[in-house]
């Protein structure tokens, strides 16, 4: 089994976030302006500034004992963590990233080594997007290119709407909101965001992610207004989906709500973009916009509920290999 994420950088460097971002965004999956156009965009301009800005996010939230980005810990204390719970079954797990390291292709490799001959590629997105799920397959894909004696390949599907992840994720709510010492008036789910034209070309991102908050008030028994949806991370000058996380953050106490809870339902681990966009900077941008309490729930991480619901979600799709 094999859980895929994104990637991270290996430092904080420069060189080393240039160079993470230079796969990231070289992908077509991710950026689809026509690639004549993009090169001279992405090396002249992106890759000459940006990483200098995310090296410095990325000092924030850097893992100094370990010497690493968060995103690599859990995303391997995740792997760690289900090998344990599936010991008894003749399943090895491992983790492998789409950008950066550990590559997809060199833990593959080192499966089909080990002699497993069918794989099981656990794309760590529950919601589905072309930009994630899709490209962390096709790079998997890629690599079974080159193998003369190919693995039998399963894909896990997005996992959003089933009861277990929904579950997990209103439980985590319920205890991250108990936990607060203080009531939010407004509980914000921010969902990474994308540009609007992939959702009209058909990518059911943003469909899903509405459906995961529905979902889970559902779940909770909450009236609509109590959860919302935001969209984070725009990049680019073109618009992205809306509402942004941050521009609400930021009129919301002039609309009388000064205490909200917040958390990052499209990632499985914290990262970069909940870390130190949401829980610094969001933070920052709320507060300073005359909120008074500010709350961030972590993702499900390597938690036992987590876990649990993932251990679920991959035992149904390994029925019949174990
Ligand atoms: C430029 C377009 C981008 C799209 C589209 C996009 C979609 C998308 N991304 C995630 C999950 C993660 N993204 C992360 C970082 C990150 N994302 C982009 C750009 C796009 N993402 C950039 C440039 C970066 C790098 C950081 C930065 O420079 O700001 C991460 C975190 C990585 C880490 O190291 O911590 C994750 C995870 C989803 C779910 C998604 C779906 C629409
Ligand atoms: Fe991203
Ligand atoms: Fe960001």
């Amino acid at each position: 089994m094999l859980l895929l994420n994104l990637g991270t950088p290996d430092a904080t460097d420069y060189w080393s976030v240039r160079r993470y971002l230079k796969e990231f965004l070289s992908d077509p999956r991710v950026i689809e302006t026509n690639k004549f156009l993009w090169w001279p965009i992405l090396n002249l301009v992106i890759l000459s500034v940006r990483p200098q800005k995310s090296g410095h996010a990325y000092e924030q939230i850097w893992d100094k004992e370990r010497d690493e980005s968060p995103l690599r810990t859990i995303t391997r204390d995740q792997s760690e963590s289900l090998a344990k719970r599936l010991s008894g079954d003749d399943v090895v797990v491992d983790w492998a990233m789409r950008y950066g390291n550990p590559s997809t292709a060199s833990v593959l490799e080192k499966l089909q080594k080990q002699g497993c001959q069918k794989i099981l590629l656990v794309p760590l997105y529950p919601q589905y997007s072309a930009t994630t799920t899709a490209t962390a397959n096709d790079q998997a894909f890629k690599a079974l290119r080159d193998m003369r004696w190919q693995p039998a390949v399963r894909t896990m599907p997005a996992y959003f709407e089933t009861p277990e992840y929904v579950r997990a994720l209103a439980e985590s709510i319920r205890t991250g909101v108990e936990k607060l010492d203080f009531d939010p008036q407004l509980v914000i789910t921010s969902y990474h965001g994308m540009p609007v034209e992939y959702l009209k070309r058909g990518d059911p991102y943003h469909c899903q992610c509405y459906k995961t908050t529905r979902l889970v008030r559902e779940y909770l028994g909450w009236p609509e207004e109590r959860l919302m949806v935001t969209f984070q991370s725009r990049f680019g000058p073109t618009e992205w989906l809306q509402p942004y996380t941050d521009r609400t953050l930021e009129a919301l106490p002039k609309r009388g709500i000064k205490r909200v809870a917040i958390l990052a339902p499209a990632f499985s681990a914290d990262c970069i973009e909940t870390l130190e966009e949401i829980n610094i900077g969001g933070r920052e941008t709320f507060l300073e916009a005359g909120g008074e309490q500010f709350g961030y729930i972590d993702c499900l991480n390597a938690s036992e509920p987590g876990m649990e619901m993932i251990e679920a979600l991959v035992r149904r799709e390994l029925s019949g290999w174990v």
